[in-house]
């Protein structure tokens, strides 16, 4: 009874529960904790954000938003408190703190991609309570520092350097209101927040490289100014060298000067004391200068790349590498060019530019011009970091709005709605709080954004905190879940994490959670010293350093009142310790890692060496669609080579969307999931138009060897209108349609590399033949290849195939002039394109049809959904003109496709 297919979606209701098969599977990863259906609903209702960043971007987007003006313009305050060395040794120290909590963080993430992970993991792992109280301060930290970045923006342009001798002043900003700027800035900032999430992401990227461009400019160029002969025009006429470092300045400074509010001088702390309040105040800073790399992982749900499990594991350990790096070379280098008692760095200085030790540096080597520039890449920087803020409010609070936590269903309704992938709502909601930037120091009376943002910022310690208690939670319940759980040896993978598959072990765990937390809470603790040090006593400093940890209390207990009432027994720890949405690693090859067929040196190793620098290529077949005819050209020319190559290459950028991707994987497993019995009804015979249920171990692909251990179902569009399982149709017609359209998109693109018109091929693609297929490969058991292959090696046999794998890997191409087996790596999204026989005869076969094959040794249950191109039937094949010469061996025959 062929109705009993719907039955099957009850079965997959239960998915979002259980531990998931591996690789791209996580597309079925709810963005809020659900199982896939309910995404499903949610998708129809537009409330699913979309997985269109790609790893380039989310990289990008982190790096953008934590390169701000911690380091730019406040850095100096580091320097001036702790001397030089103790400025970077604040710097390295803070970073390994940080990096501590990202790698935590971002090992969680890798395993299971959940959104706003910030809030997920402490909500499963603590507390219910926990996890919404740090989702609701990580928001307005960062409304907050989205509204500050932006009076950077307004302050930066009221630029003005005046030290006696270089006078620089930036006309139009001391001539103008401020809060002009800051209005102007904000729509700028939203407009930019409203855009499509994948043009977001393309711009985050530009902006990215920009900003890491400029960064490395800025430590070769201190350098370079630190050893070259000054200039006629510098401060000083010998080069400087390490003077900064030696007496009677040196390596820490050893006294600490205790300012009030306006920078007057209270009273100065000397010897072993002010040092170490010294270094203690610049890693204070330091830190702060440091908070947003926790952005890489905000960005989990709107990745396409996090399918491909590993892009976590390396966004996380980039970011950290890259900024901690940067930040640590930036300020050594510059260090060695502005004296630690340079009035500017000691609060002087007309504008929040002077302030700059960089500024400071080139206008002292008598580069004032350059100045100018750096106050202009400051400013960049500040308003991209503004946006990059509010792009991370508003998944916050969207993502809040899915868990029913933003007051009532009015409200929480509109919050939870996206257009174009994107939560209009919540970011409009985000950046009505970040009008708080007209507190700032825009000249009104009582501005107090920067007490606001500073609370803001222990407000990061607290998040932090709790990141490495959730991880170390998250450690033990690893440990009970391999240790207790009675998992099948499939799923082993996911608990254990030493294995292969785990996605990323991060170094020296637990070790490194429990110093970031215990790192966390001392800063927490001890950061607002410098209240303490004045008398009276600086109670808007100590509230500035402390409020944040009352209010996340606060946030906590309203959260048990509401949900308990005053019934304290209950008031304990809720935690679900869930490991839902769990990933693995599609294959057993870390990605990254470079591993030798061989011992020794040889050519096979030095191939896979060049292979591991440059990867084979993948394509990007969206030029295709584009204007860029340089572009377009390189596009044919690569699939030209890889035609006369091996016949086969990979493309991502096409045009078949994600959610139909999913939807046809979706219906994939349905089917095999039914029973063989039901399977049988629509068994395939000879003469049904190639069509229907082929079982297992009935076909061999590889004549005279075991019989492929697959089984499979043949789709075309002739299945009856009236077929019950009326979705399945719909997706898997809806699939089919969009596959013929690729496939007419690639003949265009192989009839260029011809150099044919694109529709050279319109009589053989018009009207054609296709055929699409389910495949399901159940696990292949070790050490049993004799027993047959998944797929036997075998070429095609009509025109072209397309090929959408998942992420379990096992497809294998022959390189035929090494006699290799490639692996063909699973990326996600994307397709194989297979030459096949006829069209290889047709190029007089100059153009290969591949040798391929599969063998699903990863233990797990592989799906895949050959497309086959079979052709217009009356079209009559013949050698094409391009491919006659003497060799041809096709001269005399004309035939018709099969
Ligand atoms: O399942 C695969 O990855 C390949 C299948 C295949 O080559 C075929 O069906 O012709
Ligand atoms: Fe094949």
């Amino acid at each position: 009874m062929a109705a009993d297919w719907q039955h099957t979606e009850h079965d997959m209701k239960d998915e979002g529960s259980t531990i998931q098969s591996p690789g791209f599977d996580l597309d079925y990863t709810d963005t809020a904790g659900d199982g896939p259906q309910e995404e499903d609903v949610r998708d129809q209702k537009g409330h699913n954000l979309w997985r269109v960043l790609n790893e380039r971007q989310i990289n990008m987007i982190a790096f953008t938003g934590t390169i701000g003006n911690g380091l730019f313009l406040t850095s100096g305050k580091c320097l001036a408190a702790a001397g030089p060395g103790g400025a970077v040794v604040a710097y390295v120290i803070m970073g390994t703190v940080i990096s501590s909590v990202i790698s935590s963080l971002g090992e969680m993430t890798a395993l299971m991609p959940v959104n706003a992970p910030m809030m997920e993991f402490p909500r499963r792992f603590l507390d219910r309570g926990v996890g919404l109280a740090v989702g609701w301060i990580y928001w307005f930290s960062y409304v907050v520092m989205a509204a500050d970045q932006i009076v950077t923006v307004a302050a930066s342009i009221r630029f003005q350097y005046d030290d006696g001798r270089t006078f620089i002043n930036w006309a139009t900003g001391m001539d103008t209101s401020p809060a002009l700027w800051i209005s102007v800035f904000l729509v700028v900032v939203i407009i930019v927040n409203m855009i499509p999430v994948k043009y977001f992401g393309e711009l985050e990227y530009i902006v990215g490289c920009i900003k890491i461009t400029f960064i490395s400019m800025l430590t070769v160029m201190m350098l370079i100014l630190n050893v070259m002969k000054p200039r006629s025009n510098a401060y000083y006429s010998q080069p400087l060298g390490t003077k900064y470092w030696n007496s009677p300045y040196s390596f820490f400074n050893s006294n600490y000067h205790v300012k009030d509010e306006y920078g007057n001088l209270y009273q100065t702390i000397s010897g072993g004391t002010g040092r170490l309040v010294g270094v203690w105040t610049a890693c204070v800073r330091a830190f702060f200068s440091y908070t947003g790399m926790d952005m890489v992982t905000v960005t989990a749900a709107e990745s396409k790349a996090l399918a491909d499990s590993e892009a976590m594991k390396m966004a996380s350990r980039k970011i950290s590498l890259r900024i901690i790096t940067l930040y640590t070379l930036t300020i050594l280098t510059a260090s060695f060019l502005v004296p630690t008692d340079h009035p500017f760095i000691n609060g002087e200085g007309q504008s929040s530019g002077a302030h700059s030790i960089f500024i400071i540096a080139v206008v002292e080597a008598g580069l004032p011009a350059l100045g100018q520039f750096f106050n202009a890449m400051f400013l960049f920087s500040a308003a991209t970091c503004a946006s990059d803020n509010l792009y991370v409010a508003s998944r916050v609070l969207h993502t809040l709005a899915l868990r029913d936590q933003t007051g009532p269903e009015f409200i929480t309704r509109r919050l939870r709605q996206c257009r174009a992938g994107v939560p209009m709502r919540a970011v409009l909601v985000s950046a009505a709080v970040m009008l708080v930037a007209y507190l700032g120091p825009t000249g009104a009376p009582g501005a107090r954004l920067t007490e606001l943002s500073s609370n803001c910022t222990v407000s990061f310690l607290i998040v932090y905190a709790t990141i490495c208690a959730t991880y170390l939670c998250f450690y033990q319940t690893l440990d009970e879940a391999q240790k207790y759980g009675n998992n099948p040896q499939t799923q082993a993978g996911i608990y254990d994490r030493n294995h292969p598959r785990y996605p990323y072990k991060s170094h020296a765990q637990w070790l490194k959670a429990g110093f970031g937390m215990v790192a966390c809470i001392i800063l927490l603790i001890f950061n607002g010293v410098n209240a303490f040090l004045t008398d009276p006593f600086d109670i808007r400093t100590f509230i500035a350093s402390y409020i944040s940890i009352p209010v996340f209390v606060l946030l906590i207990v309203s959260y048990k009142i509401r949900r308990h009432g005053f019934n304290f027994s209950q008031w304990g720890p809720e935690r679900s310790k869930d490991l839902r949405n769990c990933v693995q690693v599609s294959s057993n090859k870390r990605k990254g890692r470079l591993e030798f067929p061989h011992p020794g040196l040889t050519v096979e190793n030095g191939k896979r060496f060049l292979e591991w620098i440059w990867p084979p290529p993948i394509l990007d077949f969206s030029v295709f669609y584009g204007n860029d005819s340089q572009a377009k050209a390189q596009l044919v020319q690569r699939v030209r080579e890889c035609c006369l190559n091996n016949g086969f290459f990979q493309i991502t950028g096409h045009k078949v969307s994600p959610e139909l991707q999913r939807g046809t994987f979706d219906c994939t497993k349905r089917f095999f999931g039914l029973p063989l019995a039901e399977k049988k009804k629509i068994e395939r015979s000879p003469n049904a138009f190639n069509r229907g249920y082929e079982p297992f171990q009935s076909h061999m692909s590889q004549p005279g060897s075991a019989p492929d251990r697959k089984e499979g179902l043949f789709l075309g569009p002739d299945l009856p209108d009236d077929h019950p399982y009326y979705r399945f149709k719909r997706i898997s017609m809806e699939y089919y349609d969009a596959m013929f359209q690729l496939a007419k998109d690639i003949f265009a693109v192989l009839a260029l590399t011809m150099d044919y018109e694109e529709t050279f091929f319109n009589p053989l693609t018009e009207g054609a033949v296709a055929t699409l297929r389910y495949l399901h490969y159940p696990p292949q058991p070790v050490g049993e290849a004799e027993k047959g292959l998944g797929t036997g090696a075998h070429r095609d046999y009509s025109c072209i195939t397309l090929l959408l794998q998942d992420g379990t890997g096992g497809l294998q191409v022959l390189d035929e002039p090494t006699g290799q087996w490639l692996d063909v790596e699973p990326v996600h999204g994307a397709y194989i394109v297979n030459l096949a026989n006829e069209f290889s005869r047709m190029t007089n076969e100059n153009y290969k049809s591949d040798l391929h094959r599969v063998i699903n040794k990863s233990g797990l249950e592989r799906y895949s959904i050959p497309f086959f191109f079979t052709g217009n039937p009356d079209y009559v094949c013949e050698c094409l003109s391009r491919f006659r010469g003497s060799t041809w061996i096709c001269k005399l025959h004309s035939w018709k496709i099969q």
